[in-house]
Formats: C-alpha cells, sequence, structure tokens
C-alpha cells in the first residue's frame, strides 16, 4: 500500500484520457461524480452472485444503523446486468459472476472506480463458495495462499503474446485477524488453508459428473489427495486473479468461503437449499463481525446475537 492508503493504478495511459467509461459497471468519470458516490468507501466485498450481494448489503446496512429501510438498497449498476453492485454507508457489495475472466473485468474498473474516487486505506475481501477437500461441508476458509491447479502460488496472465506470471500472496495479519473474528462466534467451523483456483467447475475440478471427463475415480482421488497434501483446503474459480490484480494495486485483500461439501466424498451439491443458503451467510456473518469491529461498532451484547444467529 502506498503510505498515503491511495489505490494505485498501474497505467500510465489513464491519465491521458479525459473521460473513463467503466463499461461494465455503467458508471463513468463524466457521467457520475465518482468521489461524491463512493469517496467514503472501505470496505469492498465481492462475491459470484448478485443475490448474496444484496442480501450481504442489506445486512451490513442494518449491522451497521444506517438510516432508512435497507430492503429497499438500489442496484448502483442497474443499467447493465453484468454485475450487481450496493452500498451501505463505508462498505461496497459487488458480484462479479463466475470463473477468471468475469472477476477480471470487474476488478480492473472496481479499481479504477476506488482510484477515480480518491478512496483510502480499502480492504476487500471475497466471500464465496467453495469445493471443500477433506473437511466437513459448511465450514468456513480463510485462504492464506491462492494456488493454481498445479497447486503453485501463481497467476499465470496473458498479455498481447506473453505469458506474465503474477504472485497469488495475500495479506496474512488479515488472515490472522479474520480467525480471530471466527473464534468470537459461538459454534462457528472456520480454518486457514490454500485455496486451488481453477477455469472450469467440472474437469478442472476433477468432477466425474461433467458432460466430458476422461479419467477414472482413482485418478481424480489421486489428484484430490495430492492438493489436499500440498495444503489445499477448497477450491473455487477466481482467487488467484483476485490476489494477483488486488496485490499489485495495493489492496488489502482476503478470501473467505464456504465450502458447500467435501469433495473426497462426492462432486454433486446435493444440500437441501435452506441448507446451501445458510451455509452462504457464514462468510457474510464473519465479515459483519470482521468490519464491525475494525469501525469500533462491536460490544459484548452481540456475542449472544451471534450465537442465535447460527442456531436460527
Ligand atoms: O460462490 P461464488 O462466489 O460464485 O464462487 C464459487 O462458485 C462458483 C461455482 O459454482 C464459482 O464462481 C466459484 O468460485
Ligand atoms: O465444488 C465447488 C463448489 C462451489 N464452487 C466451486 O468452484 N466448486
Amino acid at each position: 500500500l502506498l503510505s498515503n492508503g491511495l489505490v494505485h493504478v498501474k497505467n500510465p495511459h489513464l491519465d491521458s484520457m479525459d473521460e473513463d467509461v467503466l463499461y461494465h459497471l455503467n458508471l463513468g468519470t463524466k457521467t457520475h461524480n465518482l468521489p461524491v458516490m463512493f469517496g467514503d468507501v472501505k470496505f469492498v466485498c465481492v462475491g459470484g452472485s448478485p443475490n448474496r450481494m444484496k442480501t450481504f448489503a442489506q445486512l451490513m446496512h442494518k449491522e451497521l444503523g444506517l438510516e432508512g429501510d435497507g430492503k429497499d438498497l438500489k442496484d448502483i449498476c442497474a443499467g447493465t446486468d453484468r454485475y450487481s453492485m450496493y452500498k451501505a454507508g463505508p462498505v461496497l457489495s459487488i458480484s462479479h459472476g463466475m470463473g477468471i475472466p468475469s472477476i477480471s473485468i470487474m476488478l480492473h474498473e472496481l479499481i479504477k472506480l476506488l482510484h477515480h474516487a480518491k478512496c483510502r486505506d480499502v480492504t476487500i475481501i471475497r466471500i464465496g463458495t467453495s469445493g471443500g477437500l477433506g473437511i466437513d461441508p459448511g465450514t468456513v476458509v480463510i485462504t492464506d495462499i491462492a494456488v493454481d491447479s498445479f497447486f503453485k502460488a501463481r497467476f499465470e496472465q496473458v498479455i498481447l503474446d506473453n505469458i506474465v506470471v503474477r504472485s497469488t500472496e495475500l495479506d496474512k495479519d488479515l488472515v490472522e485477524e479474520l480467525l480471530n473474528c471466527s473464534k468470537e462466534i459461538h459454534d462457528f467451523p472456520a480454518l486457514i488453508g490454500h485455496t486451488m483456483c481453477t477455469y472450469d467447475f467440472y474437469e478442472g475440478q476433477g468432477r466425474l459428473d461433467g458432460a466430458l471427463c476422461s479419467f477414472s475415480n482413482e485418478k481424480k482421488l489421486e489428484y484430490l489427495k495430492r492438493a489436499y497434501d500440498a495444503g489445499v483446503r477448497n477450491i473455487e474459480m477466481e482467487s488467484t486473479v483476485f490476489a494477483a490484480i488486488c496485490g499489485l494495486c495495493g489492496l488489502k485483500a482476503a478470501v473467505v468461503c464456504v465450502a458447500l461439501l467435501n469433495r473426497l466424498e462426492g462432486d454433486q451439491i446435493k444440500a437441501p437449499h435452506e441448507v446451501l443458503v445458510e451455509y452462504q451467510r457464514r462468510p457474510q456473518h464473519l465479515i459483519s463481525l470482521f468490519i464491525k469491529k475494525r469501525l469500533g461498532l462491536y460490544n459484548q451484547m452481540e456475542l449472544l446475537d451471534n450465537a442465535f444467529f447460527l442456531n436460527n
């Protein structure tokens, strides 16, 4: 992070543009007053699904005690159906769709937005779902290292016709801070582990149930066990590029994903809808507590609420 806490865009061409259109967010420097709209943002939370990110913004609206009915929070990106964005005080909540190309496009435009808005000291967190490796469904994994399909902490970006290898390091202090927060929530299953990021949900994650599959159950399990031995505890589809881009732009970043199943036991996600909804709320609940603590809004009474939240 720069000492002034500003987000850094590393593109010499931006300065010479008289307008910047953030096409997929339906925002721009000439059409919107970005510093007024977003200047106070301190926390950005991202996740695949538009509904999850709306629910999270509503949760933050309530938890931060903001005025008005959180139920009618407006989608700031309503003019596009690529991504959804909601704001609750200093918290911005944005969907990124599925996979590396989708989150990568969103991050380029989001980071330019934070730059144009002159935001300072922004923390960004991905709250997602994932397939667990050797862990119980419902466990929340706080990522220490995002790795690729070869268990390497790297992200390969094709630029023109070159492959540029980028580091996927995440903020170590943030990982510890999040684990400590999780310990304050009654009965909250959380652990720190490596997260493997793939380019596909089926063949790319060693599933036997896609439209295509060319390997045996034995080969699949041999691969997943090697991943486990390399420290991987969950598998998803955005963490490496998220870590790489945020790291280069000076944003403190974390990845917190709930495991929907244990991949050593199967491929299909069969838990009932209500169970999956409750699992998806777990990372949101942890990040809500983290944000409230950071803002100094947390008190002992809420420990009781937290126990209540998870039991109901
Ligand atoms: O729940 P989200 O945030 O979308 O994350 C995970 O779920 C999707 C696959 O079902 C992928 O995008 C994967 O990374
Ligand atoms: O198995 C899973 C579950 C959710 N998301 C993934 O990418 N993989």
